[in-house]
């Protein structure tokens, strides 16, 4: 996941592969909270991994479920209707999939077993209104308090002074949000031991195929909810939660948007995007995206488990439609209208404005500053393609869709008429809520002229601290990080293992050139062996330095160091990665630092590793591989002419890196 306060997407130009989709969130919290009901272990496995996951599970622990994983899946022990805890705060994040049912459950349980709980979560849940189904539960005797503002989060829910009332059909609103009702069929079989309970929706039900959902995850744990058209429900008498023993999740739908999108828009000259976990045998409604990706253009087919999406009609087309049915994954509808020919208008959304965000004055806001023409309304957006594109700047709001539809608009130079620009997505780390390795998932399968996917190098003699402001620089930029050095390291160390000797040029390159190397992190390996801490020996190093003056080993390396520029970016750092391997970079950096302060500073770096040196030798060795790294004929040391000259010899890591982002930003376009 990219923690980092914005994440820059270069302009991109098509995409293939295969994707494997997270659990869905709204079958991962459904499931979290009927397990949790339930009697007995249920072992769920494929659980989405995400914010609003992770708070529906310290929910259940907090209330005395059995929550533990194992593997990757997780096995939780539900109450049977028992409360065993009676009084918890539980602290809900933004996760509307966790306060509403568990409001639900939790006041009949509170109301009936002498609990006190109270419910919260981040501000923006305080401004999501549960107005109506507090009054649903008001009408059955439910006991509850806002603590904030009348109508919204926080909750307290407090035992009763008489039975519920089940007698007479329950009222809830369904126009607002669905999960109202969703909440009540969750928690209501908790009370029909006396009778049916009779659930009655006022107004036309909003994204009917949740309430799917929920139905068919009802069955799977024992009750079985009767249906009369969208408008009554009623839950059998003596209804009980029984666990299925073990329950899979299907991929989410409305993350498989994304990458529909991609495919329709990307997946061009014989390539395709394949997504895998959910399919055309899906049971989430959002699944039914893909009729109007299809509309739009886009080449889809499916079977159980898999969809794999082509590009087809190109540009895409313009589509008017009621959205009512897939009111999450129609925001990729609308980041899709940037490439299509004609205005697209997207209705019945109402919803929208009271999600994680007014969704509907979000996305005109943040189209219009790419250059689309966006009008909005109270229930609808209508989009134009940008006849210009800009660079901008996409405020998310602390919505992982936003973050995530918005990523698609990179692929400007598709467009028709084109554009050339960068998308930066700001607060990438919003994705976690449903979708915490989206970006990962997507460079995996995106691809961009390398000229457009921007290089830094940092070079410098030994010991400045090149490696470490690199290496710091890229996390910041959630680029990808090179240290050129440890390729003629590791081909020092692969000769001196072989008996290649330091005067062998052709020996050398072979062994260069056969390297098989592999970076995991931090980690280094040769050949299958992690070799991290052995490429760091002052013998190697100095073997690497005699190594690096041939040029037939420099040859040899240089495919492997040009391979690691990929998208979004990369920060490189050695000898020459300014004047021979990217001479084109974005930005050039030449770091230095007197001898003095570089002896001393390696003689620390040695020491706290254990290492025992001496700082006066360490200072002649490293003066002496600075004169042969400066003085050799092919790429010498020395800074490229459009490099930035920086002696940070009295500057904190801190210092350099902040020096670093300042000259990086001052060459952006936002
Ligand atoms: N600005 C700085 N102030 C203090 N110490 C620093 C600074 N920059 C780096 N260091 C420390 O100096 C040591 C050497 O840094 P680093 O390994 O990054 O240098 P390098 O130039 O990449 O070295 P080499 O060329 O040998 O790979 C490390 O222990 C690092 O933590
Ligand atoms: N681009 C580069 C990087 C390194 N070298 C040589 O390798 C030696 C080890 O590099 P470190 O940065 O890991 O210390 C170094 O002394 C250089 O001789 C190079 O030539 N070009």
């Amino acid at each position: 996941m990219f923690s980092i306060p914005f994440l820059t997407v270069p302009p991109l130009r098509a995409a293939r592969g295969t994707v494997r989709l997270p659990g869905s969130k709204s079958i991962s919290n459904r499931v979290l909270l009927l397990a949790g009901l339930s009697e007995g272990t249920t072992v769920v496995r494929d659980l989405l991994d995400s914010d609003d996951t992770r708070v529906m599970l310290d929910a259940l622990r907090a209330l005395g479920c059995g929550v533990a994983a194992q593997g990757p899946d997780w096995h939780i022990t539900g109450l049977g209707g028992q409360l065993s805890t009676k009084t918890a705060d539980l602290f809900l994040g933004n996760a509307g999939t966790a306060m509403r049912p568990l409001t639900a459950a939790l006041a009949v349980l509170a109301a009936t077993q002498q609990g006190t709980f109270e419910l919260k979560g981040i501000p923006r849940m305080h401004e999501r209104p549960i107005g109506d189904l507090v009054d649903a539960l008001r009408q059955l005797g439910c006991p509850i308090d806002y603590l904030g503002n009348e109508g919204y989060p926080p909750l307290r829910l407090r035992p009763g002074s008489a039975p519920l009332d089940t007698s007479a059909p329950i009222r809830v609103r369904g126009d607002v949000s669905s999960q109202f009702l969703t909440a009540l069929l969750l928690g209501l079989p908790l009370v029909s031991d006396a009778g049916p309970v009779t659930i009655e929706v006022e107004g036309e039900l909003t994204s009917k195929p949740y309430i799917e959902i929920t139905l068919n995850l009802l069955a799977r744990f024992g009750i079985l909810v009767r249906r009369d058209g969208w408008a009554r429900f009623t839950i059998p008498q003596g209804s009980r939660y029984r666990s299925p023993g073990d329950i899979h999740v299907e991929g989410d739908a409305s993350s498989a948007s994304y990458f529909v999108a991609l495919g329709a828009i990307a997946a061009h000259g014989g390539r395709a995007v394949r997504i895998e976990g959910v399919g055309d045998d899906s049971i989430q409604g959002d699944i039914r995206f893909v009729d109007a990706a299809r509309a739009m253009g886009a080449d889809v087919t499916s079977g159980p488990g898999w969809l794999e999406v082509r590009r087809g009609a190109w540009p895409l087309k313009a589509i008017d439609l009621d959205c009512n049915h897939i009111p999450d994954a129609a925001m990729t509808l609308a980041v899709m209208a940037l490439f299509a020919e004609g205005t697209t208008r997207l209705t019945n959304i109402a919803s929208w404005r009271v999600k994680e965000t007014d969704r509907i004055a979000a996305m005109a806001t943040e189209l219009r500053k790419l250059g689309a023409r966006v009008v909005e309304g109270a229930d609808f957006i209508e989009v134009a393609a940008p006849e210009r594109w800009s660079a901008a700047s996409i405020h998310t709001y602390d919505d992982h869709r936003i973050a995530m539809c918005f990523s698609l608009a990179a692929f400007n130079p598709l467009a028709r008429p084109a554009g050339h620009v960068p998308v930066r997505i700001l607060d990438p780390r919003c994705v976690g809520k449903t979708f915490p390795d989206y970006f990962e998932a997507l460079f995996d399968v995106v691809e961009a002229d390398s000229a457009d996917v921007p290089v830094l190098t940092i070079d410098g003699p030994t010991a400045s601290g090149k490696g470490t402001l690199a290496s710091a620089v890229a996390i910041a930029l959630g680029y990808h990080f090179l240290d050129s050095g440890a390729l003629y390291r590791a081909t020092a160390l692969a000769a001196m293992q072989a008996g290649v000797t330091d005067t062998d040029e052709a020996g050398l390159a072979r062994v260069a050139a056969g390297l098989q190397l592999k970076f995991t992190g931090h980690q280094i390996w040769l050949a299958g062996v992690e070799v991290s801490d052995d490429l760091r020996q002052e013998h190697v190093g100095a073997m690497a330095s005699r190594v690096s003056t041939f040029p037939s080993v420099r040859d040899a390396l240089k495919a492997l160091q040009l391979s690691h520029r990929r998208v979004p970016g990369l920060v490189a750092d050695g000898r020459d990665m300014g004047t021979v391997i990217f001479p084109g970079a974005d930005l050039k950096v030449f770091v230095t630092a007197s001898a003095a302060v570089r002896a001393e500073r390696r003689h620390k770096q040695l020491i706290s590793k254990g290492i025992p040196a001496n700082i006066d030798s360490l200072r002649a060795d490293l003066e002496a591989r600075d004169l042969r790294d400066q003085s050799r004929t092919v790429a010498p040391l020395k800074p490229a002419e459009d490099a930035k000259l920086f002696d940070n010899s009295q500057l904190t890591v801190d210092q350099c890196v902040a020096q670093v982002l300042e000259w990086w930003e001052a060459k952006q376009a936002f």
